[in-house]
């Protein structure tokens, strides 16, 4: 039988076979300036929602008694996505958390040397019966609840140690294991190999959640390379906030995903909302959305070289992976500069309904390129001068 050349591609990665885990109320509360009241936290919830994120991760409710109130408030603001609070692995924290209204727990421990000795001072076998005792309990009197377990700092951790801890929580009955990229030290190839090996240690229907910080510049890659190695869950925060420079950011993660599956995409999440949320955390922690922020950065789609223009105005494809409407996003097309071209000023002249013959053309272009060796032009001057020389 031949393929059916009618039929579209299968998406590389398609978008059904991971979920995303949206920690900015949780990894976002620990960012310099995320300082969330009880009413940003209730907005962030519903916008992520809204979105279309599976699951919001909170914070743990040993925070402080406003943070227990306001979990319980998320949890009874009848939304669609699942929460799950972040809680050490200790009967106080969790038997404090059981009452929060939440879907699941997201227990951790760290199993590096670092914070075996400097954070929590157990040892591997501790860790395991620490998690036997808390899952245990759990499963026991709150077996609607889901349990993921995580190992803090997995890439500085022993892999024989990692492959206990998650053998042992696996055969629990943990509903995800987490692989954390905690200082953001990992590479992308090591990313893939380990969520490998950890598939091979846990049961079949057991999740694998990763969560990376971005100190080396390869949270969004490392995310990437943890869903082609079969992770199901990735952690995210709106505009990447959390801990030191944070970690993969929503709408990164998104546009790396989108290339594999565009329709998978679109079919789960609210795409086009992208720009509020990432308005609505840059107004909440008070700082710019950075320039060249994916998709809703100042310039993320804006075009300047003469080369580039001329294509994309035959087509945006020829210099765009994402076409940004998308993303509720527009492109922004600059011909006044230095580095404009022919193709690009004759545009811009048919838009204003002026001909240009190809020798005046040719003329105003080098004319328009030396004004802007001074500064570049703006659309009112660009427009003036190609009035001016018409008939000129
Ligand atoms: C990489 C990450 O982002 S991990 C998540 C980080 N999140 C948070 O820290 C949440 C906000 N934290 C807080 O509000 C507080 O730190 C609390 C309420 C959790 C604890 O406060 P305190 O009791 O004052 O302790 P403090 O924060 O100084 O120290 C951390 C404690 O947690 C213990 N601990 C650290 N990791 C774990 C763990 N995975 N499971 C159990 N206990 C742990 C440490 O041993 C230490 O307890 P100790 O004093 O008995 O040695
Ligand atoms: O619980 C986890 O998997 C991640 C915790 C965390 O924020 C980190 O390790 O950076
Ligand atoms: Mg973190």
């Amino acid at each position: 039988m031949t393929p059916d050349s009618s039929a579209p591609p299968a998406p590389l990665i398609p978008a059904t076979g991971w979920a995303i885990i949206d920690s900015t109320l949780r990894e976002g509360e620990q960012f310099a300036r995320g300082n969330f009241k009880t009413g940003d936290k209730i907005e962030i919830a519903r916008a992520l929602d809204a979105f279309g994120v599976e699951f919001i991760e909170v914070t743990t409710p040993m925070v402080s008694a406003q943070t227990h109130a306001d979990i319980r408030q998320l949890t009874s603001l009848g939304l669609k996505a699942k929460f799950l609070t972040h809680v050490r692995c200790h009967m106080d924290d969790v038997q404090r958390a059981v009452d929060t209204g939440v879907d699941g727990l997201d227990l951790l421990f760290g199993t590096s040397s670092f914070l075996r000795e400097f954070s929590h001072g157990k040892n591997i076998a501790q860790i395991i019966d620490a998690a036997q005792e808390v899952i245990s309990w759990i499963k026991t009197h709150h077996p609607a609840l889901q349990i993921r377990f995580s190992a803090e700092d997995t890439f500085r951790s022993e892999e024989a140690d990692l492959m206990a801890v998650y053998r042992a929580v696996s055969d629990l009955g943990v509903h995800r294991v987490g692989l954390a990229d905690t200082v953001g030290v990992a590479t992308p190839r090591q990313v893939y190999t380990l969520v490998r090996e950890v598939r091979k240690v846990i049961h079949a229907d057991c999740g694998i959640e990763f969560h990376g910080h971005n100190d080396t510049g390869c949270a969004v890659s490392n995310a990437y390379e943890a869903v082609e190695a079969g992770a199901t869950h990735i952690d995210t925060t709106i505009l990447g906030i959390g801990e030191r420079n944070g970690i993969t950011p929503l709408g990164g993660f998104l546009a790396r995903m989108f290339t594999f599956d565009p329709q998978g995409l679109m079919d789960k999440y609210n795409l086009d909302l992208l720009p509020e949320l990432d308005a609505m955390i840059a107004r909440m922690v008070d700082l710019p959305i950075p320039w060249n922020n994916y998709l809703t950065g100042e310039f993320a789609y804006n075009h300047k070289a003469g080369m580039h223009l001329k294509a994309i105005y035959l087509n945006p494809g020829a210099y765009e992976a994402i076409p940004p409407g998308v993303f509720g996003v527009g492109r922004r097309i600059q011909a006044g500069s230095k580095v404009t071209g022919k193709h690009a000023i004759a545009y811009k002249a048919r838009e204003l309904g002026l001909h240009y013959g190809e020798d005046a053309l040719r003329r105003v272009t080098d004319h328009i390129k030396a004004l802007a060796e001074q500064g570049e032009l703006d659309d009112e001057h660009l427009e003036h001068v190609l009035r001016e020389w018409v008939s000129a």
